[in-house]
């Protein structure tokens, strides 16, 4: 097996990324060449490589059916449902969620027609300026993480400031709109469902969002030549409040449960939402924001993934975050430190997607 790109001798990692990142060609570039070797930085150590594999275990995420979720009977229930998956497995399906089949079907052939789209039309979008705007690159840490993944993705920050819509690719501009409103739609639901299931206000958690800290991301795993070699995506957890995805029918998203990597079998009409870091912190650790990574794609179709991340927007007049006081008392202390915006986004920022969790710095 070939050794990890980062710890090999004379081996010059930088100057193998940087001439990929000028190339724009992105994973799907090299995949479509035809090549049978992946570059030597797209593979992970050992340790790392050591466990990808599908699982073995047959248990599987939540699925929630949402229907009837208006009728005080079903609400309960649902509730508890929803509770009881944040809190064990910080990750779940929605049915029945009330977007149509056809607008799921519709983003998903967009976001699979941009990046099946010649690379010169592509590489007009490449750029690697996170934080507004649109940005299309190939692993958004390429230069901070350790290894690289084999995986491209088209960002679209949708707010608090929209982008210009001339902005987004013609090819997905209407489909990419049409799904954050959808995806919101959903989201301020789950959102509401999980205060109440913590006995908050209905409108606690999506008030912390406004849902108005959005960012649109249409990820592609393309065949890769050495799926054992590489991941689609590294280990990590979601920073945000919690993330709404929307997958095509190839597998590859993992969630550790248990100290186990999980398959999530793509459920159709289903979508899958997870809880962020955030989300766990004001909670104080009643919802649990849990480490998932995607395996390389080795099916000859690509993999096409769909994520919205519900990212925090309002801050405390203090300027400082942490468990909310309504959650605490003598028996459920808070378990995290106060912390402000800024140490909050450079932790998220400085590193690559599979340094330590920022909860980890913050617990007491
Ligand atoms: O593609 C997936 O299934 C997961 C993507 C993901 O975890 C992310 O973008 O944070
Ligand atoms: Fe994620």
């Amino acid at each position: 097996m070939a050794a990890a790109g980062a710890s090999v001798v004379g081996y010059d990692r930088m100057k193998e990324v940087k001439e990929f990142d000028d190339s724009k060609i992105g994973v799907k570039g090299l995949s479509d060449s035809g090549i049978t070797t992946i570059p030597r930085f797209f593979v992970h150590p050992p340790e790392t490589l050591s466990d990808v594999k599908s699982s073995s275990v047959q248990i599987e995420i939540p699925v929630i059916d949402l229907a009837n979720v208006g009728s005080d009977h079903h609400r309960s229930k649902i509730i508890e449902q929803i509770r009881d998956a944040a809190k064990i497995w910080g990750f779940f399906q929605v049915i029945n969620h009330g977007v149509q089949a056809s607008v799921l079907e519709d983003t998903i052939a967009a976001i699979k027609a941009f990046h099946e789209q010649p690379m010169e039309i592509k590489a007009k979008h490449y750029l690697r300026e996170e934080g507004q705007g649109v940005m299309y690159a190939s692993n958004n840490d390429l230069f901070r993480a350790e290894a690289a993944c084999w995986h491209d993705s088209l960002q679209v920050w949708m707010s608090p400031e929209p982008p210009q819509v001339e902005e987004i690719p013609g090819i997905c501009r209407k489909e990419v709109v049409e799904w954050d409103k959808n995806a919101k739609k959903v989201a301020d639901t789950v959102m509401e469902l999980l205060s109440l299931g913590l006995g908050l206000e209905a409108g606690k958690f999506r008030d912390l969002t406004f849902s108005d800290t959005r960012v649109f991301v249409g990820h592609i795993y393309p065949y890769c030549p050495q799926a054992d070699l590489t991941l689609g995506i590294t280990p990590h957890t979601d920073p945000g409040i919690v993330t709404v995805l929307l997958q095509n029918q190839i597998q590859g998203l993992q969630v550790k449960h248990e100290n186990q990597w999980v398959d999530v079998k793509p459920v159709p009409g289903g979508l899958i939402v997870n809880i962020g870091d955030f989300l766990q912190i004001v909670s104080n650790g009643e919802y649990k924001s849990v480490q998932h990574r995607v395996l390389a794609n080795s099916s000859m179709e690509s993999r096409i993934s769909i994520v919205i991340f519900f990212n925090l927007a309002k801050w405390r007049e203090s300027g400082k975050y942490g468990p909310l006081p309504e959650l605490l008392t003598p028996e459920k202390p808070a378990l995290y430190r106060d912390f402000t915006a800024q140490e909050f986004n450079k932790n998220f920022y400085s590193k690559g997607l599979d340094s330590k969790s920022f909860i980890e710095k913050i617990k007491l």
